[in-house]
């Protein structure tokens, strides 16, 4: 066993001992002598202790209630965020408005989705990245969903560039499929964050071509946020986002189970669902995944993050959509705050993309609640995306 190991294995212990006492003390006092007490018995030399511990304090520090999860096994404290700390993180990493800034500077996104069936989903995700703040949202969408995303709005640029099988003779797949990926390739570094599969279908053809565009913006470094039909391509292909940090996962309870049955080979186990999240994302190679439910989970395989304030009883479709657009905004803000910080620690302790997964889950669940709210059950997604200006307004106030 090597000596990481062993002064991690040190620290659960006394993890666990310390946690049980401090689950019910949210007070900054206890959580600094706590967290001082283990810095100086512990782990200073282990960075992934230094980096659970900073990312802790990030998220407003004397506010987290942290504990053990109880019999899970496994490195990893478990975070129930609690709104205040979550709130904490929106306000560092939104923007202020300046007006030295020039357009495109609060963030540029892409969705990479939208097909015959499906309109609405890549719209709700592009629109709700501009309501809440992003400076261009773009949609890369097949010929016949373009003029009706088009038409829902005017705000968005929408690029008719993917193709179907049906649209497509095989002779002509090599030249077709070469033709999109240099269609969108031309625009993809331009991009702060794309989002991969809301609304994009399930043609061969289509996740052929959707395989290679990922391949290409993981090459550029660009965050992705990957939902939906993204999803079913990437549980397919694993490869595709193994070990990329840059990406995060956005599974709802479907596509959640066929992650974990392909990835870990056995059942969701909600008896113990942080550290199966946790050993999922592991498997994956650190990528974030945040597990949508009646509690929203995050992990990057180093923490795991429980978002959990109040949303809506309404189950309309189309909420996830509006969480991946929110992640990618709130994703591309914390890159922006991490790569200002001056403080080389902070730089290499916090996952941009677990702050930005963190912050949209936040603000989804809470325009869902005030949504809800005027609308009771005639909720539908449109009204969740009205409100999720005044939530951001709320919590980081533009003057
Ligand atoms: N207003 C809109 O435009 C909205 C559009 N939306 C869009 O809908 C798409 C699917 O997303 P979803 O969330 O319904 O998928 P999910 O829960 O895995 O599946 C539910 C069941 O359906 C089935 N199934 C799904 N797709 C299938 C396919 N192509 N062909 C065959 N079966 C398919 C699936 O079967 P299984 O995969 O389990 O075999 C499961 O039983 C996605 O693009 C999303 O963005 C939503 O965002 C909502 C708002
Ligand atoms: N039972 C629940 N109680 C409260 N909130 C929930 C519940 N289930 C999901 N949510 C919230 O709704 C948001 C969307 O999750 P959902 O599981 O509906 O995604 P989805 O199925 O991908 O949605 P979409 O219809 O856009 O594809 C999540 O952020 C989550 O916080
Ligand atoms: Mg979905």
């Amino acid at each position: 066993m090597c000596l990481e190991t062993l002064l991690l294995n040190r620290m659960l212990s006394d993890l666990r001992f310390l946690g049980r006492r401090l689950v019910f003390r949210d007070d900054m006092s206890s959580w600094l002598a706590f967290s001082g007490c283990l810095e100086n018995r512990l782990l200073s030399s282990s960075p992934v202790y230094r980096r659970q511990l900073f990312l802790i304090r990030s998220l407003g520090g004397y506010c987290c209630r942290a504990h053990m999860e109880e019999g899970s096994g496994v490195p990893g404290v478990g975070v129930s965020t609690s709104q205040t700390d979550a709130e904490t993180v929106i306000q560092r990493i939104t923007p202020v408005l300046d007006p030295s800034r020039h357009k495109g500077q609060a963030g540029k996104i892409a969705v990479i989705g939208g097909c015959r069936e499906y309109t609405g989903a890549p719209y709700f995700a592009a629109i709700s990245a501009l309501k809440i703040g992003a400076d261009l949202s773009h949609v890369f969408c097949t010929k016949d969903a373009a003029p009706v995303i088009k038409s829902y709005s005017p705000e968005l640029i929408v690029h008719p560039v993917l193709e179907e099988s049906y649209s497509v003779r095989d002779d002509e797949k090599a030249s077709v499929s070469a033709k999109v990926l240099s269609e969108v390739t031309k625009w993809i570094e331009r991009f702060d964050c794309i989002v991969i599969g809301p609304g994009l279908g399930r043609d061969p053809f289509l996740l052929g071509c959707v395989s290679d565009i990922m391949t290409h913006a993981r090459q550029s470094n660009i965050p992705t946020v990957i939902d939906a039909d993204g999803l079913f391509l990437v549980t397919n292909n694993l490869d595709l986002v193994r070990g990329h940090s840059l990406a995060v996962l956005t599974p709802n309870v479907n596509e959640y189970k066929r992650l974990v049955e392909k990835v870990l080979d056995c059942e969701v186990d909600d008896s113990d669902a942080s550290a199966q999240l946790l050993s999922l994302a592991r498997r994956i190679g650190g990528v974030t995944i945040l597990r949508k439910g009646k509690s929203d989970l995050i992990s990057d395989g180093v923490t795991v993050n429980n978002v959990c304030n109040y949303g809506s009883p309404r189950r309309c479709g189309g909420q996830g959509d509006i969480l991946s657009g929110s992640v990618a905004v709130f994703s591309s803000w914390a890159r922006q705050y991490i790569s200002a910080t001056k403080e080389a620690n902070i730089k290499s302790a916090l996952n941009p993309m677990v702050l930005g997964s963190i912050a949209g889950s936040t603000l989804l669940r809470r325009a869902a609640s005030l949504a809800f709210e005027h609308k009771k059950r005639a909720t539908l997604t449109s009204d969740i995306i009205e409100h999720l200006g005044r939530c951001l307004e709320d919590i980081s106030p533009s003057k």
